[in-house]
C-alpha cells in the first residue's frame, strides 16, 4: 500500500512573524515564487512512491504549510493540535475542518494543554511507541494525556536546543526500527532513554553540520527518505542501512525554521503491534 501525505500549498506562505530562532532575521524575505518551486519539488518527488493529498493555504496563517503541525493521526483518529503561539491559532479550525470531512475522529487533549501534533509526537517505525517531545512547544502533560486517549506507550523527551523546537526537526524514526537523530539536542536523560529505547546499530546520529540543514527533518516512505540536503557522509550511511535518499532543496521553509518532514502530515499511520511478552 503506498503512504498517503497531507501537504498545504505555499499561497499564503510567508515569514511574517517570529516565534523560533530560523525566522529571526528572515521577516518578508522569503520569496513566494522560488517557495512554490521547492515545495513542487517535494510534492513530486514523494508522489513518485506516495500518494499526495493537498489542502489549500489560507490568508493570514502562513505557517498553515508545515501540515505535520495540524495534529496526531493514528488510525482513523486525529488529535487535533492546540498551537503554543496566538499566531498560529487559527490554523486549528482549518485543519479540524478537513479531516472532519475525510471522516477522521477529531480528537483535543485538554485545553491548557499546548500540543504541536506530528512535529512533536512521532510514531516509532519498529515498535508500539509514540515519541513526544517537550520543552519548547507542546506541554510536557501532553505525554500522559496522550498515552491515555490512544492507548499507546509515550516516550517524553526533552529538548533543550531552541534551534531544534520541534522533536521532527531533530529526530525521525525510521522503518526498521532505525532512528535518525541529534543527541545534542536532548537533555542528558532523554539521551540515555534514547540510547535504552533503540540498539546501537539501529540509531543513526547527525553532526551539527547536517542537523542544520534540517537533516533529521525527512520523510520516510519505505526504504525512500527525502530531506533538504545530507552530507556525503550521511547519504553513505543511510544507503548503507538500506535507505534510498532523494535531496531536495527547501531553503524558503528553512527561514520559517521548517523543511521536508514539517511539510508533510503521513495520513495513513497505523498502530504497530505490541511486542510479545517473553515467554
Ligand atoms: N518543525 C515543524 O514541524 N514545523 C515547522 C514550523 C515552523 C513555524 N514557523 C513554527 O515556528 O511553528
Amino acid at each position: 500500500m503506498r503512504d498517503r501525505y497531507l501537504m498545504c500549498s505555499p499561497e499564503h506562505f510567508e515569514v511574517r512573524y517570529v516565534i523560533n530562532p530560523w525566522m529571526q532575521g528572515n521577516v518578508a524575505l522569503s520569496r513566494n515564487d522560488l517557495a512554490w518551486r521547492q515545495w513542487h519539488g517535494l510534492a513530486e518527488a514523494i508522489g513518485a512512491v506516495a500518494e499526495v493529498e493537498r489542502i489549500a493555504g489560507e490568508p493570514g496563517v502562513p505557517d498553515m504549510v508545515f501540515t505535520a503541525n495540524a495534529g496526531l493521526v493514528l488510525g482513523n483518529t486525529f488529535v487535533l493540535s492546540h498551537f503554543r503561539h496566538a499566531e498560529r491559532q487559527p490554523e486549528e479550525a482549518h485543519f479540524e475542518k478537513w479531516f472532519r470531512q475525510q471522516g477522521f475522529q477529531v480528537q483535543r487533549l485538554a485545553p491548557q494543554l499546548a500540543f504541536e501534533g506530528a512535529g512533536d509526537a512521532l510514531l516509532d517505525r519498529g515498535q508500539a511507541l509514540l515519541w513526544l517531545g517537550h520543552g519548547h512547544r507542546s506541554s510536557a502533560e501532553c505525554a500522559p494525556a496522550l498515552a491515555s486517549l490512544l492507548d499507546i506507550e509515550v516516550e517524553p523527551l526533552r529538548l533543550v536546543d531552541a534551534r531544534f523546537y520541534h522533536l521532527d526537526t531533530c529526530l525521525c524514526p525510521l522503518e526498521g526500527g532505525y532512528l535518525l537523530y541529534y543527541p545534542a539536542a536532548f537533555d542528558a536523560d532523554s539521551q540515555a532513554r534514547i540510547v535504552a529505547r533503540v540498539p546501537a546499530a539501529r540509531r543513526i546520529a547527525v553532526t551539527d553540520a547536517d542537523a542544520l540543514e534540517f537533516a533529521c527533518n525527512a520523510v520516510n516512505s519505505g526504504h525512500h527518505v527525502f530531506l533538504n540536503r545530507a552530507s556525503d557522509e550521511l547519504a553513505r550511511s543511510l544507503a548503507a542501512h538500506g535507505f534510498t535518499l532523494h535531496q531536495t532543496p527547501l531553503g524558503e521553509f528553512m527561514k520559517a525554521g521548517g523543511s521536508a518532514k514539517c511539510l508533510t502530515l503521513k495520513l495513513n499511520e497505523l498502530r504497530r503491534p505490541a511486542a510479545r511478552a517473553a515467554a
